[in-house]
């Protein structure tokens, strides 16, 4: 039986990660993938949907063109924008595997079962690990209304796993993040959409109202049919379509419905029973503030293991997982401190606390704001909606959280999460460097407001 340092099942973003991560720390790795390498995100998650999301921004801002001297009209194919994707993702896919190949990665085909806490099997052999990470991840959640018909109810794996089916009018389910972000990307593809959710878009979300509500003003402009506060009671595939019947007598029938009626963490057929690894009431697998699952050197990371299902916070983890590995208990998890992004008719993202939460945690939150509808490069762009916001403590002037809200905001959020954490954040946001004319510099400006309007001018400018 080949003996590893560290087994990781799944090649999501966490496992792949926390592999290239552990063998460049000199570790000895063996990888297990039961479908496409590269996992949700790769696949049929992140990468994908940021080609698409490219692409409606491109049909979008082309209606300003004409005033920019640019004359023609442009036009939406999805049948295109899904071979373009897909390109895009076997490139990454080849880039990712030929990478593990050359850091001497072991890497296993199949699926992976615990047989105990140190073995592990794959279809015909057994593998034995010093430590183990499960980086499982997430399956879509199909509720028992909805029947997944090939063509015609489809979740967003189906979405990118096939050519997306004939028929433009479709009903997308769900105003999280996915329908907050495929309703924008689908109108601009050319598609009709019908938006079937129980309440606003992002309503369960951490984003503040002002954030919320140019994201809902953004949506309102687009030709979206909006079916809000509903919630279809029966769900028929018909012959030509399907039909979507609600309480109050009403019916849509679309070509094709699309899922975002959220994820559930994937344990099945691991066994992980067998090794003696816990799960909580809602399936995830349970772990410590070091992503130790009940039996210590066994850990757990990313969507399998929490349920802010980001690839962002499953990278993050990677790092936390691998350095408790080489460091026993070296290093906890900081959720507040990965960044959150959602791409839809604006980008939104955020980092640490909102003002509620700081609140909650006792503390009086300043906020400084700075909107892009001044800022040159915005302007030039033909792109002014938005904003930086920051969260500092009045009493300390530490950084508590932020939010960006506009064009590029998962760029920009980088240069406030760099920051984030270290005592004099501030000082620092005002006293950097900036490349001019950019969006980042509203970071500086957002800075300013809080020494000029909320008396923390020591904590921006020093003494
Ligand atoms: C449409 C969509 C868009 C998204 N966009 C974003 C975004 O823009 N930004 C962002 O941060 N997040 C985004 N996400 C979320 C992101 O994709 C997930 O949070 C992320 O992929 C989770 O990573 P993971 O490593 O935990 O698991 P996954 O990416 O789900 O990978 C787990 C892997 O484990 C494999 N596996 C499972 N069980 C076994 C087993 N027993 N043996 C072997 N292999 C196994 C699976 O086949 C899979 O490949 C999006 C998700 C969706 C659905
Ligand atoms: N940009 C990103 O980081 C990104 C992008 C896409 C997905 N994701 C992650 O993927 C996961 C799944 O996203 P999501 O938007 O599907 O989940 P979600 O939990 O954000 O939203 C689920 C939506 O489905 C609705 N819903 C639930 N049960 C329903 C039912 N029976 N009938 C009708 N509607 C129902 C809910 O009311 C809610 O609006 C999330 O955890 C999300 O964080 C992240």
């Amino acid at each position: 039986m080949q003996q590893f340092d560290l087994i990781v099942i799944g090649s999501g973003p966490g496992g792949y990660r926390a592999a290239v991560l552990a063998t460049l720390r000199g570790l000895n790795v063996a990888i297990i993938e039961k479908a496409d390498w590269g996992g949700c995100c790769l696949n049929r998650g992140c990468v994908p949907k940021k080609d698409w999301h490219h692409t409606a921004q491109l049909v979008a801002h082309s209606k300003d063109f004409a005033e920019r001297g640019i004359t023609g009209t442009l036009s939406a194919d999805i049948h295109g924008a899904w071979d373009h994707q897909h390109k895009v993702v076997e490139n990454v896919r080849d880039s990712y595997t030929d990478y593990m190949k050359r850091l001497g990665i072991s890497a296993f085909t199949g699926s992976g079962q615990f047989v105990d806490a140190n073995t592990i099997a794959i279809t015909n052999e057994h593998i034995s690990g010093k430590n183990i990470i499960i980086a499982t991840g997430s399956s879509p959640y199909v509720p028992d209304n909805y029947p997944l018909t090939a063509g015609r109810v489809l979740t967003t794996d189906d979405l990118f796993d096939n050519p997306p089916p004939a028929g433009k009018r479709v009903a997308i389910v769900g105003s999280g993040v996915i329908g907050t972000e495929f309703a924008f990307i689908l109108s601009q593809l050319g598609c009709e959409v019908v938006w079937i959710a129980n309440s606003k878009p992002l309503a369960n979300s951490q984003y503040s109202a002002p954030a919320l509500k140019i994201l809902h003003e953004a949506l309102a402009k687009l030709d979206i049919i909006p079916r809000t506060r509903s919630r279809a009671q029966q769900v028929e595939v018909l012959a030509d379509g399907v039909k979507l019947s609600f309480a109050d007598g009403s019916n849509e029938t679309v070509d094709w419905v699309l899922l975002g009626s959220g994820r559930r963490p994937h344990t099945e057929a691991l066994n992980a029973e067998a090794a003696g690894v816990a799960l909580d009431s809602k399936g995830y697998v349970k772990v410590n503030a070091y992503l130790q699952t009940s039996i210590p050197h066994i850990y757990a990371i990313g969507d399998v293991a929490n349920s802010r299902m980001t690839a962002n916070q499953a990278l993050a983890d990677a790092s936390v997982a691998v350095a408790n590995i080489l460091a026993p208990k070296s290093r906890k998890q900081d959720v507040a401190a990965v960044p959150e992004l959602v791409y839809s008719a604006v980008e939104l993202g955020r980092i640490g606390m909102n003002e509620d939460e700081a609140e909650d945690n006792e503390l009086e939150p300043a906020v400084g704001f700075a909107a892009f509808e001044s800022n040159p490069r915005a302007l030039g762009q033909d792109d002014i909606n938005g904003f930086v916001r920051l969260i500092a403590d009045m009493d300390s002037g530490a950084l508590l959280g932020a939010e960006v809200v506009g064009a590029e905001a998962g760029e920009i959020i980088h240069a406030i999460a760099q920051q984030y954490g270290n005592e004099d954040a501030l000082a620092h946001f005002a006293s950097m460097f900036y490349n001019h004319p950019a969006r980042t510099e509203e970071i500086q400006n957002a800075t300013e407001t809080l020494a000029n309007k909320w008396g923390l001018s020591k904590q921006v400018f020093g003494a």
